[in-house]
């Protein structure tokens, strides 16, 4: 129960750490409005929210009234944020304490603990929706990331090892992988096969990035796998563990840490079950 209870936790500080990334963004939108001389209000963009959420929430199996409630809320949050009234109304009515009433509901059935956690897919069930995505996207969306925790020993020449060298990062439960090169002193994500990569499933490469397990243990018990140019390789993972972490944001090393605690507790829930 108390390992349960961690894994909800760790879901429940996700939610508010991805609010107020959310908030962010909607402030960042906000200005470009003011700047455009645009209205604050977009219903169109509001109603298209509301349908990517339904989309969503049948492909992952959760129940649409609440992706609907939670996504309302969120949306509610960002017209206050820009000085409207938290209803689409405009003013003419306090907020629809019904809109609640699936969220509220939900949260005080004393099944949904166990429900939640087996209802997170294992990473391998995640793979066909990730193969629907563009096949560019894994780099795109890891770029500025590397780029930022890179960025101290880019700067110091600590990498200069990589220089037109291609060093790969694959997800074997997700059948996904990068491959990075350095050129101009930035890592470029490039579509060449990689010289030297390092495998392994998302929960273990997760545990690695947060730090909750060192490298030496994953390769040591073969959860890591180390394939293609072994000095290359074994360059970068020494690399690994002198990263500079305090230099990643606190909001992603949060998300991270928690994530990777949450992944470990589902596996292990589903190894329980097994
Ligand atoms: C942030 C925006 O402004 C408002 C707030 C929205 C939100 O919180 O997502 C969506 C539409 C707008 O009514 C936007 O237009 O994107």
């Amino acid at each position: 129960m108390a390992r349960l209870r961690l894994g909800i936790d760790a879901l429940d500080d996700a939610l508010l750490v991805c609010l107020a990334a959310r908030r962010r963004l909607v402030a960042a939108v906000a200005r470009v409005k003011q700047r455009e001389g645009l209205p604050v209000r977009d219903a169109a963009r509001e109603r298209r929210i509301d349908e990517r959420g339904q989309s969503l929430a049948r492909r992952l199996g959760l129940p649409p009234s609440l992706a609907r409630a939670q996504l309302a809320l969120a949306v509610a949050d960002g017209r206050c944020l820009q000085g409207l009234s938290p209803d689409p109304g405009q003013g003419a009515a306090p907020p629809d304490d019904a809109k609640l009433a699936p969220a509220m509901t939900l949260a005080n059935d004393p099944s949904l603990p166990r429900a939640l956690l087996r209802a997170i897919p294992p990473p391998a069930r995640w793979a066909p929706l990730l193969r629907r995505l563009p096949s560019s996207w894994p780099g795109r969306a890891l770029e500025p990331a590397v780029q930022q925790l890179l960025a101290a020993p880019l700067r110091d020449g600590q990498l200069d090892f990589l220089v037109g060298r291609r060093l790969g990062i694959a997800v074997s439960d997700l059948g996904i992988g990068w491959v990075f090169a350095l050129r101009g002193g930035r890592l470029h994500a490039t579509p060449e096969p990689a010289e030297a990569t390092v495998r392994g499933t998302a929960t273990d490469l997760m545990l690695l990035a947060s730090r909750l397990e060192d490298a030496d243990t994953l390769f040591f018990q073969r959860r890591l796998e180390l394939t293609g140019d072994t000095e290359l390789g074994l360059t970068a993972r020494n690399l690994l563990d002198r990263l500079p972490w305090e230099s990643v944001p606190l909001g992603v090393r949060i998300l991270l840490h928690r994530g990777a605690r949450l992944a470990r507790e589902a596996r292990d829930a589903r190894r329980g079950e097994a």
